[in-house]
């Protein structure tokens, strides 16, 4: 079995060696290839997405990505900045299928900004539409802007859309995600003010009819984004676009005590896919050691459960982050008083360690 192994930019090397470690032990004969992707990509090849990187991600049985982005690259005109790289495979790779699972692990319900009791035992799964919306819609740009008040002036522009196909199909990973879990599915949309999310309504709501066993209601995205924050225990699936995703799954990562916890996967109509953590090259603490690699190693426990097959290796390394945690290891983002603060490389070798 192949993973392509992109790490990119920022702490992306860093947290991508303890995932890279983890796989090592695991017993299996992984074929690992690593190649640049992001700024790293642009670096040394002139462009975020080199060719050999996308022919490597599109003969991979999986793709296992870092992070992109540098504020050095900001400048750039937009097709070559870091972060075209990972949008460039999403779209490339047809991963229109965003699962990022929101999960208190106990020990760190004291790392939450919210109270305990608020967070305690939370288990959500958002799903966001990966490869639509205003993200990719066209056309955009700045342009002389042609009528209304400000006529003639430059304006910014970007097209919000969706197609029946891309709605539909998104609803039906939601609905069979949740006939695995409580049963209950919340569509997040703007129906009240965007036609693309009255669409959106009404064809979740068509999907539906062919889950009968599945509780729907719908909520519009702000708020979701307060009940977020002050009740999430009562969302179990949550689906919705490309961009209330992005925020959204921001917002509940820090549910779980760090952004640094929140794995995710993008998979494309098969199954394959590509797995990172939610957040990204987090540009202020890199190359200091102190970055928390558990998303990423949590999502390399995603890609053996998704894509390769793996189910029990990826319960084995779910269990031996659990036993990290309940060790009082913790990462400087998750470090509270009473635990032990280790770096970067440190929480790798626990989780090695712990695999048993
Ligand atoms: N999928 C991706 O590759 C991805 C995702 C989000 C942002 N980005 C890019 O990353 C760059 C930085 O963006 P940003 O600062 O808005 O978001 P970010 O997620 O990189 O960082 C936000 C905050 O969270 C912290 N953080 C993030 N990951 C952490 C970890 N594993 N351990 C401990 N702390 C962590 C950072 O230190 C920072 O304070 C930008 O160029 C952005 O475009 C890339
Ligand atoms: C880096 C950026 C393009 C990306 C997004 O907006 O999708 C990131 O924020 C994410 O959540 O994966
Ligand atoms: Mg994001």
């Amino acid at each position: 079995m192949k993973i392509a192994i992109l790490p990119g930019d920022g702490i992306g090397p860093e947290i991508m060696a303890q995932a890279v470690k983890v796989l090592n032990v695991l017993g299996e004969q992984f074929e690992m290839e690593s190649a640049d992707v992001g700024g790293a990509g642009y670096a040394a090849h002139g462009h975020p997405l080199p060719p050999a990187t996308l022919a490597l991600a599109k003969s991979a049985d999986a793709v296992l990505f870092g992070a992109v982005g540098d504020f050095k690259y900001d400048t750039l005109e937009r097709a070559l900045r870091p972060e075209q790289a990972i949008l460039g495979l999403r779209r490339e790779l047809a991963l229109f299928a965003n699962l990022r699972p929101a999960i208190l692990y106990p020990e760190l319900a004291g790392a939450s900004t919210l109270k305990p009791e608020v967070v305690s035992g939370l288990d959500i799964l958002i799903i966001r539409e990966l490869t639509g919306d205003i993200y990719f819609g066209k056309p955009r740009g700045v342009r002389e802007c042609p009528d209304g008040p400000f006529k003639g002036e430059r304006e910014g522009f970007d097209t919000m859309r969706y197609a029946e196909t891309e709605i539909r199909r998104i609803a039906h990973v939601a609905f069979q995600a949740a006939q695995k879990r409580s049963k209950r599915v919340t569509s997040v949309d703007k129906a009240n003010v965007l036609e693309t999310f009255q669409f959106w309504r009404d064809i979740v709501t068509d999907v539906h009819k062919e889950y009968p066993d599945i509780e729907l209601d719908h909520m519009y995205v702000d708020n979701a984004a307060m009940q977020l924050v002050r009740a999430p225990k009562k969302f179990d699936v949550m689906v919705t676009g490309n961009m209330f995703g992005d925020i959204l799954s921001d917002c509940a990562a820090m549910l779980t005590g760090s952004i640094g916890m929140l794995p995710s996967a993008s998979l494309d109509a098969n199954n394959k896919g590509l797995y990172e953590p939610s957040h990204g090259s987090a540009p202020d603490i890199a190359g200091k050691g102190i970055a928390n690699p558990l998303a990423t190693i949590l999502s390399a426990a995603m890609m053996l459960r998704f894509s390769l097959g793996k189910t029990e290796q990826a319960e084995r390394i779910e269990n031996a982050v659990k036993k990290v945690l309940a060790q009082g290891l913790r990462t400087a983002d998750i470090f509270e008083a009473g635990t032990t603060k280790v770096g970067t490389e440190e929480m790798g070798n626990a989780v090695v360690k712990a695999l048993g």
